[in-house]
């Protein structure tokens, strides 16, 4: 019925203060924001031309374009893929050769290959790009730097001379990705004032001589980095949206369990439901508390950097690649269990789930391939690694490896189940099990005579390294945000439960590593599954609080599943019928093709 509540009763269940609960999510952030970052995805992304102007354009080149990009006079493209190359960067083949006589540089794609490819935007509304080419300077090639091109008219918005461009075509399913003109581009020797190559970290003169950068190379890559940490930020909101529909409608659905005309079993109440359901929950909240945490060491690291202080370069890259591969894979994955938890009805676009999925699952690839952010990830680990024998201390989110002779020769104390509370031991457990992952690898990789031919032998093991580092800090970041001063009634104990739930039940998963690595006895992992199906009766009452405190509205959420008022049947038949193939009584093509069929004769009693 209209403006019941069906989900009172469990409303009412809460045991903690759902509004301070949702400024603990909400945190820094805006709901504004949150919109907005979706919004941008059905608009053109300038979510990252801009950002790469600031962050490798000179003040004067600055001054010239941002005002243009931020009041919408030209829509710019980041257009650094080519259909040959997107990982390897140092790969990309389009050329960018200096002209001294005319002081332009000539862009060109030299094969196919070097055809741009995929860039947001490019295929039919962006006017320049910011190409990523290989500057050369009298037939001397200087590697990958960033140009801007205009692409079509500011007047007529046709493409400009030696420009070829058009849309990559439709993109996995009918996801709401296919309203981003994601584009090729192919450049037929365009020129280019000198003055439109973006020299903030090298130069080119007008005498055609090259200036290198006087900062690490890798700034050039700066607007990755900055993506990435907003990625993981991305990742907190899809997979709560995920959450809050599978959570809500769990609490809905009844299905079995009715004995003597008593109401069937909620499905939220089968302990598989919820040992699949409660896990997502809690990653929503910790990735939500990481990302905070990750944006913060990402603006540290820019204060850092106008002060020419690199320190914390390495790691805020190795953080933010590692970040936006776990997360991103927590989400993608987590959003498709979200739609199996709903059953049949999941799979109706009306539940919103088939769109988020279709929607999210490209941030495993864009924005850097999640395999190719853990080997960075793994590349800095050993690096961390070998530099430990020269004295040199780790800090910060690799300070654990500082410790590793300790951990080398830890064994959990876990005698009780409830031993796995404290925040201490599972910290412990997780910084011994990453610890030994990376020194395993470190000794296998000191058998190769040749690093590289290691690194690539060993990679799946690095990148299983990599994920314990990475889950590791995620874990800590949640138990760091516990330790803030976290006012009203009950909610630091809720999160402390999703806290508990979330590291437990990465143990329970990962429980191989915890094994092979002799950081924890099988009986301890017993008493870690044990207490985590304690964890889901406490999280129990609280879940549809828990999923409340995302401040989702219906609109948003855009699910029938989802809803707020848990009013799900009537709303799914009313979408149905919204269908226009429920227009008509009698099918378009029946009279034409089925009806002949039906009539036909029966032939010695066959059809
Ligand atoms: C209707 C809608 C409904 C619902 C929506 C609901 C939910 C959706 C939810 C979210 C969606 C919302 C918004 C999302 C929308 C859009 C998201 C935003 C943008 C998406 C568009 C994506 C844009 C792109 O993909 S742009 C292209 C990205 N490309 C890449 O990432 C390329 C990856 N490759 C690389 O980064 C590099 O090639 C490499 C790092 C892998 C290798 O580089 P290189 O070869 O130069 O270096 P190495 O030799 O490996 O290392 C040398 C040393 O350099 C160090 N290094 C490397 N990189 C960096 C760096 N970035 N910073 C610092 N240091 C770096 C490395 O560590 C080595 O150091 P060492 O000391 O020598 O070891
Ligand atoms: C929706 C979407 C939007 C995008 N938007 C943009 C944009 O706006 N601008 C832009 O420039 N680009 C954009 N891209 C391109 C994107 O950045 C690249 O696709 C991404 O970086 C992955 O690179 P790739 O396609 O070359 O994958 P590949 O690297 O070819 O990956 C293929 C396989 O090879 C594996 N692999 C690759 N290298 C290694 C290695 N060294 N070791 C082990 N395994 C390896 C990968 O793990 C993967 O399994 C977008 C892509 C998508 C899907």
């Amino acid at each position: 019925m209209e403006g019941v509540d069906h989900l009172a009763h469990e409303r009412n269940k809460a045991q903690f203060d759902v509004a301070v609960m949702k400024a603990v999510w909400a945190g820094s952030r805006d709901a504004y924001e949150l919109f907005h970052r979706f919004s941008r995805l059905v608009a053109n992304d300038p979510e990252m031309f801009i950002p790469a102007i600031k962050a490798q354009a000179t003040e004067e080149q600055q001054k010239q374009w941002l005002p243009l990009a931020n009041k919408m006079k030209i829509i710019g493209s980041y257009t650094q893929t080519e259909l040959g190359h997107g990982s390897n960067v140092r790969g990309l083949e389009t050329t960018a050769t200096f002209d001294p006589k005319t002081d332009e540089f000539v862009l060109n794609s030299p094969t196919l290959t070097a055809t741009k490819w995929w860039p947001g935007g490019l295929g039919k509304i962006a006017t320049h790009a910011l190409a990523h080419a290989r500057l050369i300077i009298d037939d001397k090639d200087y590697g990958v730097h960033g140009f801007l091109v205009q692409l079509r008219s500011l007047d007529d918005h046709l493409t400009l001379p030696g420009i070829t461009i058009g849309d990559i075509g439709m993109k996995y399913g009918s996801g709401a990705y296919n309203t981003m003109d994601n584009g090729s581009l192919i450049f037929d020797h365009v020129r280019i004032p000198r003055n439109q190559m973006l020299m903030r970290l090298s130069q080119v003169t007008r005498e055609g001589k090259y200036v290198p950068s006087n900062v690490p190379r890798q700034l050039s890559y700066g607007t990755m980095v900055y993506v990435r940490q907003k990625i993981v930020f991305d990742a907190s909101i899809a997979l709560s949206r995920a959450v809050c529909i599978s959570t809500r409608y769990s609490a809905v659905r009844r299905q079995f369990g009715s004995h003597n005309g008593s109401p069937e079993t909620q499905v939220i109440d089968y302990k598989t439901q919820q040992a699949r359901l409660f896990p997502l929950l809690a990653s929503a909240y910790a990735i939500r508390f990481v990302s905070e945490w990750l944006n913060s060491f990402y603006k540290d690291l820019l204060q850092r950097l106008e002060a020419k202080d690199f320190s914390t370069l390495p790691e805020a890259h190795a953080c933010t690649a590692g970040l936006k591969s776990i997360t991103t894979s927590v989400a993608a994955d987590g959003i498709e269990e979200c739609r199996k938890l709903c059953g049949g009805h999941g799979y109706l676009t009306s539940s919103g789930l088939p769109e988020l999925s279709a929607v999210y699952i490209p941030a495993c690839t864009y924005e850097g391939d999640n395999v190719v952010m853990l080997l960075q990830v793994a590349r800095y680990l050993m690096k961390t690694i070998s530099q430990l024998k020269s004295g040199n201390k780790p800090v910060g989110t690799t300070a654990y490896l500082g410790r590793a002779e300790q951990l080398m020769q830890y064994h959990s104390d876990v005698l009780r189940a409830e031993d796995w509370l404290k925040p201490n031991v599972v910290v412990e457990a997780f910084e011994a099990r990453a610890a030994r992952m990376s020194m395993a690898c470190a000794q296998n990789l000191s058998k190769f005579n040749n690093p590289e031919d290691g690194f690539q032998e060993l990679s799946a093991d690095l990148v299983e390294a990599a994920t314990a580092h990475c889950q590791l800090i995620i874990v800590s970041k949640f138990i760091e945000k516990l330790q803030q001063d976290i006012p009203g009634k009950g909610v630091k104990e809720q999160l402390g439960v999703l806290r508990s739930i979330y590291a437990l039940f990465l143990l329970h998963k990962h429980i191989g590593d915890f094994l092979s690595t002799d950081c924890i006895t099988p009986k301890q992992g017993y008493l870690a599954n044990e207490q985590l199906r304690s964890l889901y009766s406490q999280v129990r009452p609280n879940a549809i609080a828990l999923v409340d405190a995302f401040n989702y509205t219906d609109h948003f959420l855009s699910s029938v599943l989802g809803r707020y008022d848990g009013n799900v049947y009537p709303k799914l038949y009313e979408e149905a019928w919204k269908d226009p193939l429920n227009d008509t009584s009698i099918p378009d093509g029946f009279h034409e093709y089925v009806q002949p069929m039906l009539k036909q004769p029966l032939h010695h009693g066959r059809l």
